[in-house]
């Protein structure tokens, strides 16, 4: 009979000496302790022993879920029926985390032991605060180090087959640390463990995820530390973040470890699900109905150019979809940008949807243009506008051309003033518009009318270049005309025309003999030198630019300037761009409409007809049209029935709001697609100003929805010119220590253009990028009261007094004020003292003197102007 000795049973079962002898003290076979000899009886008492064992774990280990674990716990709710349907809100978010608890700190360790060894260490780390909070993980910290040594692996993973019954018998949160454990070691011995404890782990884990059990980590995952453990589990996961996507994208891409161990893929994909669940909110509705998604047509009809979100709608497509495949064009849209017909046929192409091409939707205010044929066009005379600084010469400067380049006997015949006029060179002749320069740009361009080809810019030699000298480049500059320089006055003693060209150069316009590609002639208006090259220069540039017109067609011309003569009614200056006006053409000119009643040149003699680039002086309309308005010669009954229609739409985009840009409603604007250039005019009292100003204000160009664009930025105060320009080009002005004059102020109300000024440059550029994004909370914004003249300075021991004269409105005691020199801003305070003669006054009206002392200012002077005003609560209209 077979002698063993008790730890070679031990050895034999995998298992400790002390098991055997319990086993067999159980079973009354004597053994005294390890070294004992038993014979076969014994053995086979611990055979039929471990046979049972394991008999008993096989069916009972699938069972063995959390929720079972929850009945050994006594915990009943726990063992709630297995619905994986969402619970009511407030109960379902706490079982789905608990459920993620108990089972994803296993799965993702095995996916991470297993592919990426590496990790361990972080999950360590990441544990860590677990471990602190927790004393029974204390041991588990020692595993690691244990499985570290291989020889121990097997005694660990042996050991802690043990342990899921202990585990039962434990506060959730310990078991599922254990669990952790149980697996780690699985996992260093694959082959052992995986075949043992893995489907073990995983069928404890596969229930809990279906849900039911995911009642059982209820309490427990208020804890803190679960907590903290499920926050940092994406960083545990790492690169396994692929499998957590939605619709369990484990399964969808499965990884080729992953393949192999299909138990890993649903656990992981349950967690998904419960984690997406658990993200979704407590309210778990949103997963339940699919949402409906608008219906995709395969058609698409457009008209014409559409915005990017008309065109997602029209494609019942998410904009973003939209803009994405725009990108993969090449394109780069914003939701409010156009896409023109081809690209719109290309990208509705991208989404598999034909477009149909519709004709696009007649106005019946406007008149269909006249598509020459290029075989009729014939070439014309260049229209040219003089512009620059006052005094530089450009009154002179057409003087000395009108005299030198037409005849004697035509010169003489100039009997009136008729706004343009044409000379003759080398036997071409050329049309000088006489109208100031920058009414030229502005008033018609306000109109989207262009009438000039070439500009002159004058700049006397001795002066150089002066804020109108910018002022006219940047109108030249965004009208895209060409500009040549007259470098006036080269006859004066002080005359340097370098310096004007480098100042030039400094503006952007570089001259020809320095490389770059603009033509600066001097010129003497007085010695009337360098007037034939520039006009041969003016000559050269319109050859280049091939201006072309076809005379033989019905007319088509911009109004210069209008007038109500006494005694022959409305008077127009046409300049005649395209076709021939005759005596007796039916015309209309924006609202005004009429037949050609008589046509004078600007010699002043009567003409029958006016062929392309000829001005003329029109009688016959019926009204006085605007400046910029384009004239038509079509059939009676047009004119008539398209100058009421016009009247009637002035009359309601009159009664509508303006759309012209302002800092209050910019965000509702750019919302409904009206603005994509957000045009600035900025004023400032010095050049450094500005540049900052120009800086921070281009710097908030990483706005997607609109692009801040400065049209023009000079010194001084905000004048009139400002307000034109502001108003062409749909641009708000923006001063910085400088104020609008009384001109300026007047324009811009009837303009309607939004003159901000600051004190402070940050405020300028908060307000415009809080206008941007909607957020221009409500401001306080000044209510003028009145504007006081200072007119002579009295000096006191006490102080300084000012004898004042009140111009307009009214000054009070309580006024806040603003001393303006010369446009600019010097002092905004308060004041000190209001008198009339001897006597504190409360305020004093317009036409009254008074003596004023202003509150910690002394430096005033006789001339300046105080502006009065008061600080009133402002309710932004948008939202
Ligand atoms: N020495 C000299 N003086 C000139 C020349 N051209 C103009 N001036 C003088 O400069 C002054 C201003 O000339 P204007 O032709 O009135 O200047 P402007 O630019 O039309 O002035 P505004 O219409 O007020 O804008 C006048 O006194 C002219 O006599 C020139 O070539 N040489």
């Amino acid at each position: 009979m077979s002698k063993y000795r008790v730890y070679e049973l031990a050895k034999e079962f995998n298992t400790s000496s002390k098991v055997i002898l319990d086993i067999l003290a159980r079973n009354n076979v004597t053994a005294k302790n390890h070294m004992s000899n038993v014979g076969e009886e014994a053995k086979s008492v611990i055979n039929r022993t471990f046979a049972h064992k394991i008999e008993a774990s096989e069916p009972i280990a699938p069972k063995v879920g959390p929720a079972d674990q929850a009945k050994g716990q006594g915990n009943e709710e726990r063992t709630a029926p297995r619905d994986i349907r969402p619970k009511p809100q407030g109960d379902n978010r706490p079982q789905h985390s608990g459920g993620s608890y108990q089972n994803r700190p296993n799965q993702q360790q095995g996916s991470n032991y297993q592919h990426r060894p590496n990790q361990q260490q972080g999950f360590n780390q990441q544990n860590r605060p677990n471990q602190q909070n927790r004393p029974n993980q204390q041991n588990r910290l020692n595993q690691p180090q244990q499985g570290a040594n291989p020889q121990n692996r097997p005694n660990q993973g042996a050991g802690q087959q043990n342990r899921p019954n202990q585990q039962q018998n434990r506060p959730t949160q310990q078991g599922r640390p254990n669990q952790l454990q149980q697996q780690r070691p699985g996992f260093n011995n694959r082959n052992q463990q995986a075949g043992q404890n893995n489907p073990a782990n995983f069928s404890h884990n596969r229930p809990a995820n279906a849900a039911p059990n995911t009642q059982q980590a209820r309490p427990n995952n208020t804890r803190p530390p679960f907590q903290r453990n499920d926050q940092q589990r994406p960083a545990n996961t790492g690169g396994n973040s692929q499998f957590r996507g939605p619709q369990n994208a484990g399964q969808a891409k499965p990884n080729s470890n992953f393949a192999k161990k299909p138990q890993y893929g649903s656990n992981r994909n349950h967690r998904s699900n419960q984690q997406n669940r658990s993200q979704a909110g407590p309210n778990q509705h949103r997963q339940a109905p699919p949402k409906m998604e608008p219906p995709k047509p395969k058609v698409i009809k457009l008209g014409g150019p559409v915005t990017v979100k008309e065109f997602a709608s029209k494609m019942g497509r998410e904009v973003s979809e939209v803009i994405k495949k725009l990108m993969m064009l090449g394109v780069m849209a914003t939701i409010n940008q156009e896409v023109d017909m081809d690209t719109a046929v290309i990208l509705a192409g991208e989404f598999g949807v034909t477009v149909q091409e519709l004709p696009p939707e007649e106005d019946p205010t406007e008149i269909a243009e006249i598509i020459d044929d290029p075989a009729d066009l014939v070439p014309r005379s260049p229209v040219v506008t003089v512009m620059g600084h006052v005094d530089h010469g450009k009154t002179s400067l057409l003087d000395a051309i009108r005299k030198t380049h037409v005849t004697t006997q035509e010169a003489g015949g100039i009997t009136q003033h008729i706004g343009a006029y044409q000379v003759v060179n080398q036997g071409r002749k050329i049309v000088f518009l006489d109208t100031p320069g920058h009414e030229a740009f502005t008033a018609m361009r306000a109109r989207g009318a262009q009438v000039t080809d070439i500009a002159i810019l004058v700049v006397a030699a001795d002066d150089g270049v002066m804020p109108q000298t910018i002022e006219a480049i940047n109108h030249a500059k965004s009208a895209k005309v060409p500009i040549i320089v007259a470098v006036n006055k080269m006859d004066r003693e002080g005359a340097n025309p370098d310096r004007v060209k480098q100042q030039l150069s400094d503006h952007g316009l570089v001259p020809e003999d320095w490389g770059g590609d603009t033509i600066m002639v001097p010129v003497s208006a007085h010695k009337k030198t360098g007037i034939t090259e520039l006009l041969e220069m003016i000559g050269l540039i319109a050859e280049m630019q091939e201006l072309k017109a076809n005379p033989n067609r019905s007319a088509q011309g911009t109004i210069v300037e209008a007038q109500l003569d006494k005694g022959r009614g409305p008077v127009a200056t046409v300049l005649i761009q395209n076709g021939t006006l005759q005596i007796g053409d039916s015309i209309i000119a924006g609202t005004a409409y009429g037949k050609v009643r008589a046509m004078v040149n600007d010699r002043g003699e009567k003409v029958k007809k006016a062929g392309p680039s000829t001005p003329v002086e029109v009688l016959g309309l019926a009204d006085v049209p605007a400046a910029g308005d384009v004239l038509l010669a079509v059939d009676e009954k047009t004119a008539r029935a398209v100058a009421e229609k016009r009247i009637a739409k002035k009359r309601t985009e009159e009664m509508a709001h303006s759309q012209k840009v302002s800092l209050d409603d910019l965000f509702k604007q750019i919302q409904e697609g009206n603005i994509k250039d957000l045009n600035i005019v900025v004023k400032a009292d010095v050049q450094g100003s500005i540049e900052a100003l120009r800086q921070a204000l281009l710097n908030l160009n990483n706005n997607k929805e609109v692009r801040v664009n400065i049209v023009h930025a000079g010194v001084g105060a905000i004048n009139e010119s400002d307000v034109m320009l502001s108003s062409a080009a749909n641009a708000l002005i923006i001063g910085f220590n400088v104020r609008p004059d009384a001109n300026a102020r007047k324009l811009a109300e009837t303009e309607k253009i939004d003159i901000r000024t600051y004190r402070v440059i940050y405020e300028a550029i908060n307000d415009v990028e809080a206008a941007m994004t909607g957020m221009l909370a409500p401001e306080f914004k000044e209510a003028a009261q009145g504007r006081v003249e200072i007119r002579q300075v009295f000096s006191f021991s006490k102080g300084i007094v000012a004898g004042s004269y009140v111009l307009e409105g009214k000054i009070t005691n309580s006024s806040k004020i603003r001393i303006i020199r010369g446009g600019i801003v010097v002092h905004e305070g308060e004041l000190e003292s209001l008198r009339r003669f001897k006597d504190d006054v409360k305020e004093v009206a317009a036409g009254y003197e008074c003596g004023i002392t202003i509150d910690k200012f002394r430096d005033i002077k006789e001339g300046d102007i105080i502006e009065a005003y008061t600080m009133e609560e402002v309710k932004r209209t948008h939202s």
